[in-house]
This record gives C-alpha cells, sequence and structure tokens, in this order.
C-alpha cells in the first residue's frame, strides 16, 4: 500500500482537490446503495427490496461529474444495525477508511420518508457520534431517499420534515440542516442531475466549512502511519489486526452501553404506558357509576307517581 495522498494536517494535496470522497452510511434497506448509483448514474451497486442486508462490505466506485470534480463513493453494509456483529463492524470500519486513501470530505446519513425514523436509526446515529466522535457531524449530510413518495401526495421535503420526531429534528439540528431529497427510481435524467448537483453542493459546503480539510480520526492517522512505513506484508497485516481488534473492544463496550440505555428508555416507557392505562380504566370506571347514578335519577323522575288511598298525591 502506497503512501495516502494527504499530508499529516489532513489537507488534500493539490492534484486532488477536486476530488471528493462520501461514504453513505445508514440502516440497511434506506437505499444507500440506491443513492450511490443515482450518482454514479449508473447501476452498479446492487440495490433491491430484502428484508436481509444486501450490501456484504465496503465497496468504492468512482465517476467523474460535469463540473470536473471527480467523486469517490463509498457504499457501507448496515454497519450500525442492531444485528450487525462488532467484529464485522470493526472490519469494515477499517476497510472503509483504507478505500478513502484522499480522507471522506462528507458522510451522507442515508434515512427514509418510506419508514418512521427509529429508536434503532437514533441509537445508530448515537453509534457513528461516538465511534468516529463528535467532529464527524461537520461532515454529515443527511440524505432522503423516496423522493417519489412524496411527490405522489404532492409533499415537500419540508412539509415531511414539519413536526417530525424530537431526535431526528436534533440530527438536523446539528448538522445545521444540510438535507437532500433523493428520488432513486426517477427515470428523469435532468431531475437525477439536479439531485445530485444539490448534494454536490452541500458536500462542497462541509469542505469549505472545514478549511479544506476531509475528516480524520485516530483510526485514519494509525493506518496512513502504518501504510507510510514501507512494512513487510505480514507485518502491515498484524498492525491493520492489531487496529481491528481495538476497534472491536471498543463496539462491544459501545453495544452494552447502548442495549442499557435502550432497555431503560423501554422500561420507563412501559412505565408510562402502564400509568395511562391505569388513568384511563379509572376515568372508565367513573364515567361507569356517573352513567349509572344519571339513570337512576333519570328512571326516579319517570316513574308515576305512588298512589295512596286511591287518591293521587298531588
Ligand atoms: N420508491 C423508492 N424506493 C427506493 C428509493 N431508494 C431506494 N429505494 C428502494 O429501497 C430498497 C432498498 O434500497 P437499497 O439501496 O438496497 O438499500 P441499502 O440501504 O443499500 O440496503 P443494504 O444494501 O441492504 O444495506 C430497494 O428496493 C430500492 O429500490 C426511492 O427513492 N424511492
Amino acid at each position: 500500500m502506497g503512501a495516502l495522498p494527504i499530508n499529516i494536517a489532513g489537507e488534500l494535496n493539490p492534484q486532488s482537490n477536486r476530488t471528493r470522497t462520501v461514504v453513505l452510511v445508514g440502516r440497511t434497506g434506506n437505499g444507500k446503495s440506491a443513492v450511490a448509483n443515482s450518482i454514479l448514474g449508473k447501476k452498479v451497486f446492487k440495490s433491491v427490496a430484502k428484508a436481509s442486508g444486501v450490501t456484504q462490505s465496503c465497496q468504492m466506485q468512482q465517476t467523474q461529474l460535469k463540473d470536473g470534480h471527480v467523486i469517490n463513493v463509498i457504499d457501507t453494509p448496515g454497519l450500525f444495525d442492531i444485528s450487525a456483529g462488532s467484529a464485522f463492524i470493526s472490519k469494515e470500519i477499517v476497510k472503509c477508511f483504507n478505500l478513502a486513501k484522499d480522507g471522506i470530505h462528507a458522510f451522507l446519513l442515508v434515512l427514509t420518508v418510506r419508514n418512521r425514523f427509529s429508536e434503532e436509526e437514533e441509537s445508530a446515529v448515537q453509534s457513528i457520534k461516538e465511534l468516529f466522535g463528535s467532529k464527524i457531524i461537520d461532515h454529515m449530510i443527511v440524505v432522503f431517499t423516496g423522493g417519489d413518495v412524496l411527490e405522489n401526495d404532492d409533499l415537500t421535503l419540508d412539509d415531511y420534515l414539519e413536526d417530525c420526531p424530537r431526535p431526528l429534528q436534533e440530527i438536523l439540528t446539528l448538522t445545521k440542516n444540510r438535507t437532500v431529497l433523493f428520488n432513486n427510481i426517477t427515470k428523469d435524467e435532468r431531475k437525477r442531475a439536479e439531485q445530485v448537483q444539490k448534494l454536490m453542493s452541500l458536500v462542497n459546503m462541509v469542505v469549505a466549512q472545514n478549511g479544506g480539510k476531509p475528516y480524520t480520526n485516530e483510526l485514519s492517522y494509525e493506518l496512513k502511519r502504518v501504510a507510510s512505513k514501507k512494512q513487510m506484508q505480514a507485518e502491515y497485516d498484524a498492525k491493520l489486526k492489531k487496529i481491528t481488534v481495538e476497534m472491536e473492544a471498543k463496539i462491544n463496550e459501545l453495544n452494552s452501553r447502548l442495549e442499557q440505555q435502550l432497555a431503560v428508555e423501554q422500561a420507563a416507557r412501559r412505565r408510562a404506558e402502564e400509568e395511562a392505562l391505569s388513568t384511563h380504566r379509572r376515568s372508565a370506571e367513573e364515567i361507569a357509576k356517573l352513567r349509572e347514578s344519571l339513570e337512576r335519577a333519570q328512571q326516579k323522575i319517570q316513574a308515576p307517581p305512588r298512589r295512596s288511598g286511591g287518591c293521587a298525591i298531588m
């Protein structure tokens, strides 16, 4: 492996300053591969409806856009799905950083308007933040797929995001509303190009806001350091393995913390639901009692006057 074309400050070398590398992250089935294909303008990544994950490993593809920018697109499997094991995640994260030799300019968090924003989605974002550090947020753009669904309902992305759940609102605030909507099934080439153009202007904005520097973290420095030392293959492999194992331990620790947090939240929600149910039951009982006494009162009023000694009591 050769030296990476970024200097120690993480800045791009002049020859690569028209290259942008983006990584698609998000839950399985949200449409990462479909977005990657829309960016590339061709069906390169497999994108199909399947209950289990389709993308099995990080892969990178490149294209040159009309404006001269070269874009590297890295598609990832559902790295932060609850079912993904830590050994798999760590291996894939190391692979992803190894693929992104120019550094990563933007992380595209892929969400879909076709499903509700779930708790799992929220904890996936938390995992990303904790594993890569909150600096990653400065490089994050939220891509919503399912533009066609909103179009069919005559809705804009802003309409959809009105009154969105608080955790999603927080992500949008953190990422300074860098959002873009993709209709990945459109056959209209102009529309596809427009979507990519909007995304690229957000990517360029992120690059500018980060002083032209791609995202780097301890892991990318470590990988760069290991790669730059022209070591023997066996030594290099051993170092890479060590990095992967360390990453796995970090993921295990994070997962057990997130599981605990989720359990606490679920217990609190269950308690609140039970309380609401018992309040509802109590008020239903009170209403039934009230109704009963009302009926009794009405029966008394409607009852024929009692007679005494043949004479009506007036
Ligand atoms: N209607 C509609 N369907 C979409 C859109 N984008 C993606 N899909 C569908 O969503 C399903 C999942 O898309 P993928 O691209 O495979 O999702 P993924 O996140 O890459 O999934 P994995 O590769 O399994 O991690 C496919 O059936 C896509 O056709 C969109 O904009 N509109």
